[in-house]
């Protein structure tokens, strides 16, 4: 029997295609609030001291560690009351030896003093006179300057996508608005006679366009702008003309189904058509997906993604999902994943790496992971399933019992 692809491994696919991809050059300054999961355009360096003055971190007495040395319950030491420290203010008194005085959380230290000492371990003898039964190290309840980030230090590297912590870190230090890069356009394009848009009536043969949906999200995800161009019929010439139309608005395309070896599978020809180098990669040695396109047209990368939903989406997260991550200047990296114990038998053939959906479940304690088995075309063995278990491209299967590796989705 023929073998129609020329299969390669996830790594040679992913490195035939990086070098044709290059960070995207456009930028844009954001605020804060509208810079969730935005990836930096720049390092950013922190402008300020945070804490920018010695904060308590505790209600109590502001003092001189030295005074409370020895101090117990049977032995307290004595200090006077010199002030109170008022909130949002900087004190305009000092701490003298033999002195104290009261501070809350978050106040600013007074000068001469070092440390707090809580207001559990002191009791007033007196309106200006505490006595306090523990002593305090030189430090010991104090945010020096400086202990969360230091002015100068890096904050956050070129690169980096910003979490709701970052977002409140930078505006700890000020930093209100951000240089983001723009997020890569990507045209989604459908085909097939068969595919009607999702809010169509279907005749007998037709199924509903699933994949321009969950394409589109994958790249939402993914830090990208989905251009949603339709559905082509299976027509090469059309095919092509609304294949360059919608390379043309964007940063990278993805093509959904004919990526497989029937008469009416047109996308190779079509890719090929639309500039150098063209088809870098035809079939990889996965399932689903195994009929994957990887392409380029100049630095614009080219998807056929197989039009079995499920081929797709897993196409997607090994390929297209990389990409864009490259086109927006972010490291590499593995999506998050952890552990559980397979309840089933996954079989899997040698030399390919088989993507089963699972669903978690914690038992007593254990996280466990079920098989949601099915063929790559149903959509809810996704919708089901919290992650995929990969099996290894050398292994005939998982055994149940095994403890695996979950991409979570
Ligand atoms: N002789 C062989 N046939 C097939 C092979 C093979 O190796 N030899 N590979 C199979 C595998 S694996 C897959 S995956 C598919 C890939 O096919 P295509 O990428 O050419 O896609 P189509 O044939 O057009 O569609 C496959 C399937 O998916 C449905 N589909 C297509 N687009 C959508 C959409 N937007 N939303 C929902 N469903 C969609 C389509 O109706 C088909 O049922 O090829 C196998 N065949
Ligand atoms: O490998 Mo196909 O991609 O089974 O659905």
């Amino acid at each position: 029997m023929p073998e129609l692809f020329q299969v390669v491994t996830i790594a040679e696919a992913n490195a035939r295609l990086s070098a044709h991809i290059s960070p995207l050059a456009r930028r844009e300054s954001l605020p804060l609030h509208a810079a969730l999961d935005r990836v930096l355009a720049e390092a950013l360096h922190s402008p300020v001291d945070l804490p920018a003055f010695p904060r308590s971190t505790m209600d109590g007495f502001a003092v001189r560690a030295a005074d409370t040395y020895g101090a117990s319950e049977s032995l307290p030491a004595y200090l006077t009351l010199c002030g109170e420290v008022p909130m949002g203010r900087a004190p305009n008194f000092t701490v003298g030896p033999g002195q104290a005085a009261l501070i809350h959380t978050g106040g600013m230290l007074p000068p001469g003093s070092d440390s707090v000492v809580m207001i559990e371990h002191t009791q007033y003898l007196d309106a200006t006179t505490i006595e306090v039964v523990r002593p305090v190290a030189i430090g010991e309840n104090v945010i020096p300057i400086g202990e969360d980030v230091k002015r100068g230090e890096l904050l956050f590297p070129r690169g980096h996508r910003l979490r709701p912590q970052d977002l409140g870190g930078l505006a700890g230090v000020g930093i209100v608005n951000v240089p983001v890069v723009e997020r890569p356009q990507v045209a989604i394009l459908a085909s097939g006679d068969e595919v009607v848009p999702a809010d169509a009536e279907v005749a007998p043969g037709q199924v509903r366009d699933i994949n321009s949906y969950t394409i589109a999200a994958m790249v939402r995800r993914a830090g990208g702008e989905p251009i949603l161009c339709g559905i082509a019929p299976d027509d090469p010439a059309v095919l092509e003309r609304m294949a360059r139309a919608a390379l043309e608005a964007a940063d990278m395309l993805v093509l959904s189904a004919g990526s497989s070896v029937s008469a009416r599978d047109h996308t190779v020809k079509v890719i090929e058509s639309l500039g150098a180098p063209g088809v870098l990669v035809h079939g990889v040695a996965i399932h689903p997906g195994k009929p994957t396109i990887i392409a380029a047209a100049g630095n614009r990368p080219i998807f056929g993604l197989p039009g079995n939903p499920v081929s797709a989406m897993i196409a997607f997260g090994l390929f297209v999902a990389p990409a864009l991550r490259r086109l927006q200047g972010m490291p590499d990296a593995d999506p998050p994943a952890l552990q559980a114990v397979l309840t089933l038998n996954v079989p899997s053939k040698p030399g390919r790496e088989d993507f089963v959906p699972v669903r978690l479940e914690r038992r007593d304690g254990v996280l466990y992971a079920e098989p949601v088995f099915g063929k790559s075309n149903l959509i809810y063995t996704m919708a089901h399933a919290d992650g995929l278990v990969r099996v290894p491209l050398d292994l005939t299967g998982l055994y149940a019992g095994t403890t695996v590796d979950i991409t979570l989705f």
